[in-house]
């Protein structure tokens, strides 16, 4: 199997994608997780994204399309691949058909995380104190929310068009929230 887990920043995934690898033997593939770490390695790429991340921008396309394109075989070889953050736009969609159809492999449900824009500020705002990610001060995640009404969201027609997508509450507690894409597995996937 292999999943989307769809949503704006803050949405819940990176913790959903956790319990799911817990769950089902899966790999997360976390695009923002592989940059995070590129610019703790201070690698070439990690010098290079740096500002972007810093400033909430999207790296380009190519950039994560080539990470991606590394870490899917092992993570299809293990079980499937849960994409985290990746894709972001239609051009980064486009790449993962082709690269999964190059493999006889597919896109086996989407979900999506629907949460409050409330929330959303809340939980960014939690996450800012305990873990004081760079990118989750005000105006970083101000600029995040709009790439991803911006260049995100048209993916989810993208996906609707394929009868992959699937939407999930994302409200309420972690377990709750879990539950609830445990179902809709259950439910879409065979
Ligand atoms: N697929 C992607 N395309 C472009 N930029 C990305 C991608 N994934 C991650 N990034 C960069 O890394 C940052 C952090 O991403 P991520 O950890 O997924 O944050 P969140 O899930 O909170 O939105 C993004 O704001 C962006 O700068």
């Amino acid at each position: 199997m292999n999943l989307i887990l769809f949503g704006p920043p803050a949405a819940g995934k990176g913790t959903q994608a956790k319990r799911l690898v817990v769950a089902h033997n899966m790999v997360q593939l976390s695009t923002g997780d592989m940059l995070r770490a590129a610019i703790a390695s201070g690698s070439e790429l990690g010098q290079k994204v740096k500002s972007i991340i810093d400033t909430g921008g999207l790296v380009s396309d190519d950039i994560v399309i080539d990470l991606i394109k590394t870490n899917l075989p092992a993570a299809e070889a293990a079980g499937g691949a849960i994409f985290d953050g990746f894709p972001r736009t239609v051009a980064q969609a486009e790449a993962l058909d082709a690269m999964l159809a190059e493999r006889d492999s597919t896109i086996d449900i989407v979900v999506r995380l629907k949460v409050d824009d409330n929330a959303l500020v809340e939980r960014i705002e939690k996450r800012f104190a305990e873990q004081g990610r760079s990118d989750d001060n005000p105006e970083s995640y101000k600029v995040r929310l709009a790439a991803y009404n911006a260049q995100t969201a048209p993916l989810l027609p993208y996906y609707a068009t394929q009868g992959k997508l699937v939407e999930v509450d994302g409200m309420g507690s972690v377990e709750e929230v879990s539950a609830r894409i445990e179902a809709a597995l259950s439910e879409h996937v065979s």
